[in-house]
C-alpha cells in the first residue's frame, strides 16, 4: 500500500506551550484513521497542526511525498489537505452554492457531486449559511472540503451536537466518501464505535502522545481496552 501521510516525531502546540509530544503515525492511500482520546489530550491540536494552524516545534509531516511542515497554512489546501475544523468555518453570509463555488478546485468532486452526496444541501442551494441548521452547516463544511478535491480529509468531531437522525445521515455520507469513494481521511470523534466501524486504522492519544495504534477492528472488538484507553469507567 502506498503511504499517503507520514508524520514523524511531531511536537506542536500554541505559543510556547507544547501539547503534542513525539507523535508519529502514517496513513496509506484510501484509508481512514479514527483519532480517539479523552477531552483535552491533543486531538484537535493534531488536526490543526496538519492544517498549519498551530506552532510546530519539531518533526516532519509529508503528504504524498510533499513536505507539509515547511508550507504556510494557506498553501496546505493546495497541497491536498481538506480541513473541516470543529467550528465548521463556512461563510455564513454567502449562500450554500456560493460557499461551494468560491472554493472549488479542479477534480472529481464538483458542487454537483457534493449535492448528490448531500441532497439536503441541494434543496438549500440559495439559502445563506445563517439560515442553515447545525446539521446542514456541518454537511456544507464537509462539502466545501470535498470540492477542494483534497488528498486527505480532516474531520474534527463532525457529529458533535447534532440530532441523532442527522448523525446517521452524516455518518452514511462519510462512509460513502471514505469507504466507497476511497478518499483518505482522519476523523476525530467522541462516538468511538460509530467511527471505528467505518475506519481502517485507530490511534489513541493521551497527554499529547500516541498510547495505542492498531487496525480499527481490533479496538472495536475489544470494548474493555477501548474504555481503558478512553478513561471510561465501566462501573
Ligand atoms: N488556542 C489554544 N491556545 C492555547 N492552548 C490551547 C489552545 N487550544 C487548545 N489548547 C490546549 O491544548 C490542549 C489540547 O487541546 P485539544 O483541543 O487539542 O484537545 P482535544 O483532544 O481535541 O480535546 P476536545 O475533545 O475537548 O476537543 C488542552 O490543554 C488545551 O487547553
Amino acid at each position: 500500500m502506498t503511504q499517503l501521510l507520514q508524520v514523524e516525531q511531531l511536537s506542536a502546540g500554541y505559543g510556547d506551550a507544547v501539547v503534542l509530544h513525539d507523535v508519529s503515525l502514517s496513513l496509506a492511500e484510501g484509508q481512514t484513521l479514527a483519532l480517539l482520546g479523552r477531552n483535552g489530550v491533543g486531538k484537535t491540536t493534531f488536526m490543526d497542526t496538519l492544517a498549519g494552524a498551530t506552532r510546530q516545534h519539531v518533526g516532519r509531516i509529508t503528504l504524498g511525498g510533499v513536505a507539509l511542515h515547511s508550507l504556510p497554512s494557506h498553501a496546505r489546501a493546495a497541497a491536498g489537505i481538506g480541513w473541516v475544523p470543529q467550528e465548521r468555518n463556512i461563510f455564513k453570509s454567502l449562500t450554500v452554492d456560493e460557499n461551494l463555488t468560491a472554493v472549488t478546485r479542479p477534480g472529481a468532486w464538483t458542487p454537483q457531486r457534493a449535492y448528490e452526496m448531500f441532497p439536503r444541501l441541494a434543496e438549500r442551494k440559495g439559502n445563506l449559511g445563517t439560515q442553515l441548521s447545525g446539521g446542514e452547516q456541518q454537511m456544507l463544511a464537509v462539502a466545501r472540503a470535498l470540492v477542494l478535491n483534497p488528498k486527505l480529509l480532516l474531520l474534527d468531531e463532525p457529529l458533535e451536537g447534532l440530532a441523532p437522525i442527522i448523525v446517521e445521515e452524516l455518518l452514511r455520507a462519510i462512509a460513502r466518501i471514505t469507504r466507497e469513494e476511497g478518499l483518505s481521511a482522519i476523523i476525530v470523534e467522541q462516538h468511538p464505535q460509530a467511527i471505528l466501524a467505518i475506519s481502517h486504522q485507530a490511534v489513541v492519544l493521551d497527554h499529547g502522545t500516541v498510547v495505542h495504534a492498531s487496525d480499527a477492528d481490533t479496538l472495536r472488538q475489544d470494548p474493555e481496552l477501548l474504555d481503558r484507553l478512553l478513561g471510561v469507567s465501566r462501573h
